[in-house]
């Protein structure tokens, strides 16, 4: 693929730029395939794969096969993420202390991909906020949380500016910015096609008004992660210089660690370029808050009802590992399980965000028995004592696709339908038919199985 001679001249400042090697990796090299394993769904499926060196979790692998036929993907054991923005993990580790209870908001987060790299890293007592704006990409987010099976995760489908009404909230504000994207070309060559210099220019300026509308959510002494896939100056180092004066912001800068892998060091920032690292175009930087603004009031919803009764333990009991550390709150007849710590946070989240999804939700109940709802499948939570049946690859296909099919010698009544271990989602056994509760809009076409 050819690489716009414009990019090219607007990169010849830039520490690292090497216009031979540059183009070269974009005619020549492949882009490599990455998927990052869920800690908390181990396997060792991908031990013999290469790791990805800046990442705990990330390896290559050596071709890039069709995951929707992978049940292991829908079981949510991996994500497939680009390897430079796994480069996440490193700054995380470097400007804060994943050792602490922290609240986190992930702006921009659909798909996933930065959202379950830092569940993957934060304390069971954090609290993950992932936003993403675009409606049907906030759904797509909630889907892949679902899979990743964290509880302490919310999802919300808002505007930056709504987090203003979470005045220094947070401990740390990860704005994986969108952009002109030219650092993912080689990965889509279709991206060439609207780069331009007035879409850069337009992209610095959506970037500035979304960090500006965020930026309060932050407290006092709290870390902004700032990352973009772009190549531009505009949207990287001249933006570290307009945050620093816009909000007199500390910025931390980048120390020349071990080179993991090849990354540069440009003006305080990383960046990987896809002819020094295994990974795309990459950009990314941390700041510290230094002052607050003048706070404003944030309006609290009414508590949400948490109806801890000992009959509904008891229910929950069978279902829910350690169910003695949890709590839960009920809401039009749906029960949501939650940690103890964030009562509070989701009293306000609640009555001042559109919420895709809150904790982990159980399911209803009906009499003195629990329907299970598919995020408790694929919850880490569930507990050990849940039927279980074991299926093959062709069974657990025709599962995803909600296909009919035959079980010999099973118990009755609600199972997990696994595959190598790992939950799919329910299904209700009868005497003379499964009922398949895999979720209608996840279902796997014909044509992907
Ligand atoms: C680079 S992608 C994020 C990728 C994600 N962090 C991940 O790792 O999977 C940028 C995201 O920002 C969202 N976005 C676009 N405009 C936005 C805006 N004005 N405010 C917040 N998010 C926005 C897009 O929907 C997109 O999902």
């Amino acid at each position: 693929m050819k690489v716009p001679q414009t990019l090219i001249n607007s990169l010849q400042n830039i520490q690292g730029f090497n216009e031979s090697t540059f183009i070269k990796a974009h005619e020549n090299d492949a882009s490599p395939t990455s998927i990052r394993i869920n800690p908390f769904k181990n396997s060792d499926f991908f031990n013999d794969e290469a790791p990805v060196i800046w990442s705990d979790y990330g390896k290559y692998l050596a071709s890039r096969s069709d995951f929707s036929q992978n049940p292991l993907f829908h079981a949510g054991t991996f994500f497939v993420q680009e390897a430079s923005s796994m480069y996440l993990e490193q700054v995380l580790k470097n400007t804060v202390d994943l050792s602490q209870d922290l609240k986190v908001l992930d702006l921009c987060a659909a798909p996933g991909g930065t959202s379950t790299l830092i569940a993957s890293l934060l304390t069971p007592d954090s609290l993950l906020i992932c936003n993403d704006v675009i409606q049907n990409r906030s759904n797509n987010l909630s889907d892949n949380l679902t899979k990743w099976g964290t509880m302490n995760t919310i999802v919300t489908n808002n505007d930056p500016k709504d987090f203003m009404r979470l005045f220094g909230f947070f401990d740390v504000l990860v704005i994986d910015a969108p952009s002109s994207n030219s650092g993912l070309m080689r990965k889509d060559p279709n991206i060439l096609k609207e780069w331009s210099d007035a879409n850069v220019l337009a992209w610095s300026l959506k970037q500035k008004k979304m960090i500006s509308d965020a930026w309060s959510s932050l407290k006092q002494g709290g870390i902004l992660i700032y990352s973009t896939s772009s190549y531009s100056k505009e949207e990287n180092e001249e933006m570290v210089d307009w945050i620093e004066t816009t909000f007199n912001a500390e910025h931390l800068t980048a120390k020349n660690t071990d080179k993991l892998g090849g990354e540069i060091i440009s003006e305080g920032s990383f960046r990987l370029f896809p002819d020094h690292v295994k990974g795309e175009g990459f950009f990314i930087t941390a700041f510290k808050k230094k002052s607050s603004e003048k706070e404003v009031f944030i309006r609290s919803g009414k508590p949400i009802k948490n109806n801890n009764r000992r009959t509904e333990r008891e229910i929950f009991r069978n279902w829910i590992k350690d169910v003695d550390d949890h709590t839960w709150f009920e809401k039009n007849g749906d029960y949501f399980l939650i940690k103890p710590t964030h009562e509070h946070a989701i009293n306000l989240i609640q009555f001042n965000f559109n919420l895709k999804k809150v904790g982990t939700k159980i399911g209803k109940l009906s009499n003195k028995d629990l329907i299970p709802d598919h995020e408790l499948a694929m919850s880490i939570f569930l507990s050990e004592k849940t039927n279980k049946v074991e299926l093959s690859t062709e069974e657990a296909n025709k599962y995803l696709r909600r296909e009919d099919f035959v079980l010999e010698e099973v118990i009755k009544g609600w199972s997990l339908m696994t595959f190598k271990g790992f939950g799919l989602g329910w299904a209700k056994i009868l005497p003379n038919r499964i009922n398949n509760y895999y979720p209608k809009e996840l279902r796997i076409s014909s044509k992907e199985a």
